[in-house]
């Protein structure tokens, strides 16, 4: 009985001393004493703790990113937004903060979403990031995107097979939300893994895109409740579907089914029918898909030991695999999404973008589209980059570290281990860079010089080190798929749409609901 009473006394000192740390970390933090002390700052709450974020974007559902934004407007561009983070609103420190050198370190706990395994997006280590990036863009070259083309349209033409089956349907709703994500799902995986997941032909029914939207739901939460993605990523999948509650499982069950999808392609890969074939095509990796080059010339072995030429484990196989699927899934099919939206409820915009394709592909025959022609279109390119503005797929805080000598934003100092983060979303609605930047306006591209600010400041696919390596692949399915699809069909949304132009920040752009549109075909 003493003993029990004991440990309950000792106990009970080392909950008191925890929480009185607390404490004066949350005083020290409100204190003159902190560095960050002489900032603007909105909130106190957001000051002594990082838990504030948590209840703006996990309880209350990606919505810190909104509430920063009304407090630049209320305190300027530069205010504390956390115990050690400082958010910049000011266009012209883009360049400096996202920097090819990696002078800023990126804030791991930001990226450390992804679980244990080391994969790209998560790795903040500039060598390590270095070398892996090299592989990627490698592959994610313009040239290598221009060699991928068949692939692309190939897709984009099945995209348009299955919407003239719909608009056969009378009354029938076109999910563009659920084809857009199929379409870019099957070109990335037709490019990772030499073999399209096809979904486009199987109604739409993909488990890994289903994991993927289940995943991007939950992402403020994994990144937070960092033991949730140990679990997730590490333990054997029985165990982790016991663990992790239900509802938050999408991170268990996508790594489960591209798992299995990676192994299934190791094990085709390095059949010696395939590497003979792959010997006498010459095996150039130029030709090469990307998991051909990531284990070409191994023999795998799927047992935590290296598999791969460039020894990666299963596990980094399935991470990459993972953060290429989902970042090329969701990224661009919801830039189409809100596309094709805008162009629905505004028809003079859709009118102007027909009949400049009429002009330039006057036979409506697929064929004719040729990317290079589409690219070069005023209008089309006006409503594409308005798009990417106005909703730009990965529109939140990109927090980065301060260096060791500090660092200057315009004439103000900011000490060293400072985070600061900048968003896309905040520089592309910038009232001193973009007039009325809340209004939808493809107009305001035309005419414009290069060098003026609004083109400057104009950064959806972010700049520097960890800038996104698939922008000329995410370019080429955009001009390609809106071309085809505006030159061919009419869009109005349909009654049972429920998509607007809200969206929240799950670290990407989210809509929260599916876009569904009435689809009519031009005759000619
Ligand atoms: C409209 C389409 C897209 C947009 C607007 C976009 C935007 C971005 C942005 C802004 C970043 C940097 C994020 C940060 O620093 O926190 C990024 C990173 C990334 N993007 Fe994209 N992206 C798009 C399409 C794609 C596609 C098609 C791929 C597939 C190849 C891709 C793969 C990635 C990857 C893997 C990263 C992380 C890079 C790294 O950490 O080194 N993205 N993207």
């Amino acid at each position: 009985m003493a003993l029990q009473e004991d440990y309950l006394i000792t106990a009970v000192h080392l909950v008191t001393i925890y929480f009185s740390l607390v404490l004066c970390r949350w005083a020290y933090r409100l204190s003159p004493l902190h560095p960050l002390a002489s900032y603007p700052t909105p909130s106190r709450l957001a000051s002594i703790s990082r838990w504030y974020e948590f209840y703006r974007n996990v309880i209350q559902d990606g919505k810190f990113l909104f509430e920063i934004e009304k407090w630049h407007e209320e305190y300027g561009p530069i205010i504390r937004i956390g115990p050690n983070e400082l958010s910049i609103n000011d266009p012209d420190f883009y360049n400096t903060l996202y920097a090819a050198n990696y002078k800023f370190a990126a804030y791991p706990p930001h990226y450390g979403y992804g679980g244990s395994v080391d994969v790209t997006v998560t790795i903040t280590d500039p060598v390590i990031h270095k070398s892996r990036r090299a592989i990627w863009n490698r592959f994610f070259s313009k040239t290598q995107i221009q060699n991928l083309n068949d692939i692309i349209q190939d897709n984009i033409r099945k995209l348009t097979e299955v919407i003239t089956e719909y608009a056969g349907i009378q009354a029938a709703g076109v999910p563009m939300s659920v084809l857009f994500r199929c379409l870019t799902l099957d070109t990335i995986s037709e490019y990772a893994f030499s073999e399209s997941l096809n979904t486009l032909r199987h109604g739409c029914d993909s488990p890994i895109a289903e994991g993927i939207r289940r995943t991007v739901a939950h992402v403020w939460l994994f990144n937070f409740i960092w033991p949730f993605q140990y679990l997730a990523t590490m333990l054997p999948y029985n165990v982790a579907s016991l663990v992790i509650p239900k509802s938050l499982s999408g991170l268990v069950d996508l790594q489960k089914v591209v798992g299995a999808q990676v192994d299934d392609v190791v094990q085709t890969l390095m059949s010696p029918t395939r590497q003979e074939k792959m010997r006498q095509r010459g095996a150039n990796s130029n030709q090469a898909t990307i998991f051909q080059y990531l284990l070409d010339g191994t023999t795998p072995r799927l047992s935590g030991k290296p598999v791969s030429a460039l020894k990666f484990t299963r596990d980094t196989l399935v991470g990459e695999a993972m953060m290429l699927l989902g970042a090329a899934m969701e990224t661009t099919a919801s830039l189409l999404a809100n596309a094709i939206y805008q162009a629905s409820i505004d028809q003079l915009i859709q009118h102007r973008i027909h009949n400049e394709l009429l002009q330039a592909f006057p036979n409506k025959s697929f064929n004719d589209i040729d990317p290079d022609i589409c690219e070069r279109l005023p209008y089309l390119t006006a409503f594409i980059k308005e798009n990417l503005r106005f909703t730009p797929a990965s529109p939140g805080r990109s927090p980065r570290i301060v260096p060791k000598d500090g660092t200057f934003c315009g004439n103000t100092y900011i000490p060293p281990d400072t985070v600061v983060s900048m968003s896309i979303y905040l520089m592309h609605h910038n009232a001193t860079v973009y007039t009325n930047p809340k209004v939808f306006d493809p107009d305001r591209w035309l005419d414009v010089a290069a060098t003026s600010p609004q083109e400057r400041y104009f950064v959806p696919f972010s700049k520097g080190s960890k800038s996104c390596f698939g922008i000329y692949l995410a370019y080429a399915e955009i001009y390609g798929t809106l071309a085809a699809l505006f030159r061919r069909f009419k869009f109005t949304l349909h009654k049972d749409n429920q998509f607007t132009e809200k969206w929240v920040d799950y670290m990407i752009l989210d809509n929260q609901a599916d876009l569904v549109v009435s689809v009519e075909e031009y005759d000619h």
